[in-house]
């Protein structure tokens, strides 16, 4: 052979095994949407069986077939009349909410359950009020002292006798409680203690094993107990042992509650209790009076502050509201400029003084505080009925955080509002902090997927993560995509992808880390000229290059580089596993983009597909608001 000819046997080999690459990812790809179809297909042949009645219990209960589960939602048990009376004598209330009777009286039965119901809703109830018409008492474990004072306040109101015991109980008053625990004529009917106290204090194990035999352990409820598991969203050690009570009073019924966990999350927290077979009950996600929305926040020159604080003053004049922000910083700054825009606001978050946390939740709880710029630390335990708005600033860092957070809004069942910023730069700022999670970004993608969608309804996305198949049209209307966002049209970026890659791959080969910041402005040609010689640089605007170059990193053609220093984490960009496909003549890819404001001429159908480009050369340049052929709307209609 000689050697010109060995070079050219190179040269294919070569491009046959780029190509064997670009066919494994291929194959990789379609592995990856078999998957999900048939985990879809699963869920389709499930709703079938079952008509979905979305509060049937679903997971790994025992064998309960539909109709023995129906049976616990009747009122003609020993139980019933008493559960009747006292929900009115004593709650105040005039009827059960969805599920809250067939969980009660499964747990009357004596069966291990787990409840997973949205936020708001009252799973409180559900342990509460079987405490109050069972003989001893049930233990409740809750993550937080202040979720626990709070209860205990609010029983105390009802005039039902509730006591605690964690890290600030008085010596004289655990003494008393512990004492209280195996008298038969002691008046207490529910016990709250922290897991701490579970896992670190011996004399209250042994306590509760008298009470046991005494029979005076009525009921085990573990809250917030998607906390056992480090794959939930406030995973804590010490829930990892409460194994311990399953273990030790087998015989008593536990109940644990969550609004917020999968099913892979549940199965977690069941190994962990160390609970055999649980029934799961599951009420929808669905919260019908929430309206979701995303709006843009630029990021040159953001005015959301001006945007939120015309929001409060005009369309939630008077009313009760949260705004959520990414940091303690922030909490200070958004609420001395909503101050300053003559909005009564305040800040909370985790570094203030209780009293000063306390005070500014009793002033808004009152009325007296419209707004509260909080941090996620004021999370947990807010219960106020009439918050009719609760606005992102900043993106949150998962889907889950974001349903819970926004879920604080409407628990009367009156509309309400959860509106989210979504800005490019928040992605990587959020993405550098949750960096050392478990599947942090995994999490923080969906998230961005959230408010980068504009083709499907925002309640959608939001089902996927809870298991459930949704149906658009339970949405009436109450997502901006569903009211506004049906006329899209799906975009070719194939080549602006080649652009982008190309930019970062050239910084890879000159040994450069490009962040987004850098990618963003190379690509619009504000790099250094001899970069600009060798790229393909971009007329598109701003908010289109950040909106091209967020869905490339969620289609995994570029993906997050980090680098670490003492101080501070760097989020760069580097070439994702899906980048060799763009080699592919064939290989093209698309993303969905608002039509509004493009030419009507230039796509005839919503689903047409059309190159950007082209979109753009008819429009000829456009000034400061492209909002119109961006992915999320900014100017949505004021009177919602
Ligand atoms: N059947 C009912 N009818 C009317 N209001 C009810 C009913 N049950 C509970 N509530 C009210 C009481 C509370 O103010 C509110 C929220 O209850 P709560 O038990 O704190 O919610 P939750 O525990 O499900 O939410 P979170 O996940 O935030 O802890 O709902
Ligand atoms: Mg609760
Ligand atoms: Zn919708």
């Amino acid at each position: 052979m000689d050697s010109d000819s060995a070079e050219d046997v190179q040269a294919e080999l070569d491009s046959v095994e780029a190509e064997l690459e670009v066919v494994a990812l291929q194959i990789a790809e379609l592995l990856e949407k078999q998957a999900s179809l048939t985990s879809k297909k699963k869920q389709l042949l499930c709703r079938l069986e079952e008509p979905c009645d979305s509060t049937q219990p679903s997971g790994s209960g025992p064998a309960m077939t539909k109709q023995e589960l129906l049976r616990y939602e009747n009122d003609d048990f020993s139980w019933s009349t008493e559960l009747e009376q006292n929900l009115k004598d004593v709650f105040q209330l005039s009827k059960f909410r969805a599920l809250q009777l067939k969980a009660i009286n499964l747990s009357m039965s004596g069966k291990d359950l787990f409840l997973v119901m949205p936020t708001g809703r009252g799973k409180s109830l559900c342990y509460q009020l079987p405490a109050v018409c069972s003989e001893g008492f049930t233990l409740v474990v809750t993550p937080l002292v202040s979720l626990m004072e709070d209860q205990l306040m609010y029983l105390k109101s009802i005039d039902v006798e509730a006591v605690s015991l964690n890290a600030s109980s008085s010596k004289e008053h655990a003494k008393m409680v512990l004492a209280e625990m195996t008298d038969a004529k002691a008046p207490f009917k529910l016990l709250y203690v922290t897991p701490e106290k579970i896992a670190k204090s011996k004399l209250l194990m042994s306590r509760l094993e008298k009470a046991y035999n005494a029979g005076r352990l009525s009921r085990i409820a573990v809250d917030e107990v998607h906390c056992c598991s480090q794959w939930g969203h406030d995973f804590r050690p010490d829930y990892k042992l409460l194994g311990i009570l399953k273990r030790q009073f087998p015989k008593v019924p536990l109940l644990g509650l969550t609004a917020t966990a999968t099913s892979s999350v549940l199965k977690d927290c069941q190994k962990i209790l160390c609970v055999p077979e649980p029934i799961t009950l599951t009420a929808s996600f669905n919260r019908t009076n929430l309206y979701y929305e995303v709006r843009l926040k630029d990021s040159i020159s953001d005015d959301s502050i001006s945007d939120i604080s015309a929001l409060i003053k005009e369309r939630y004049k008077d009313q009760s509201g949260i705004v959520y922000v990414f940091s303690q910083k922030d909490a200070e700054t958004v609420s001395a400029d909503l101050q300053k825009k003559g909005v009564n606001a305040s800040s909370y978050h985790a570094n203030m003084n209780p009293e000063d946390k306390s005070q500014v939740h009793r002033k808004w709880a009152t009325n007296k505080i419209q707004v509260v710029v909080a941090t996620v630390a004021f999370g947990m335990g807010i219960d106020k009925a009439d918050v009719r708005f609760v606005i992102h600033h900043t993106i949150s860092k998962s889907i889950e955080n974001y349903y819970q957070e926004s879920g604080r809004a409407g628990r009367d069942d009156k509309p309400a509002d959860c509106i989210v910023y979504f800005g490019f730069n928040d992605i990587f700022r959020i993405s550098t902090m949750v960096v050392m999670e478990n599947v942090g970004q995994q999490k923080l993608l969906t998230m961005v997927d959230y408010c980068q969608n504009v083709d499907r309804c925002r309640r959608s996305v939001i089902a996927v993560h809870f298991d459930e198949v949704w149906d658009d049209e339970g949405c009436n209307e109450m997502c901006d995509v569903c009211r506004h966002g049906n006329d899209y049209i799906t975009v070719d970026i194939t080549q602006h992808a080649k652009d982008v890659v190309q930019i970062v791959e050239l910084a890879g080969t000159l040994d450069e880390k490009l962040t987004p910041l850098k990618v963003t402005e190379a690509w619009m040609g504000k790099g250094p000229a001899k970069r600009r010689k060798m790229i393909q640089t971009t007329t598109l605007s701003r908010l289109e290059v950040e909106a091209i170059i967020t869905s490339l990193l969620l289609q995994g053609y570029l993906s997050e580089d980090f680098s670490f220093t003492p101080y501070t984490t760097y989020f760069y960009l580097k070439l994702g596993r899906k980048a060799p496909l763009l080699k592919n003549q064939s290989h093209s890819i698309t993303m969905k983009m608002r039509r509004t404001g493009l030419d009507a001429n230039t796509v005839s159908t919503t689903q047409q597909t059309v190159k950007v480009s082209q979109v753009k050369t008819k429009e000829g340049k456009r000034s400061g608001d492209n909002a119109a052929n961006y992915p999320v709307t900014k100017k949505v209609k004021k009177d919602l």
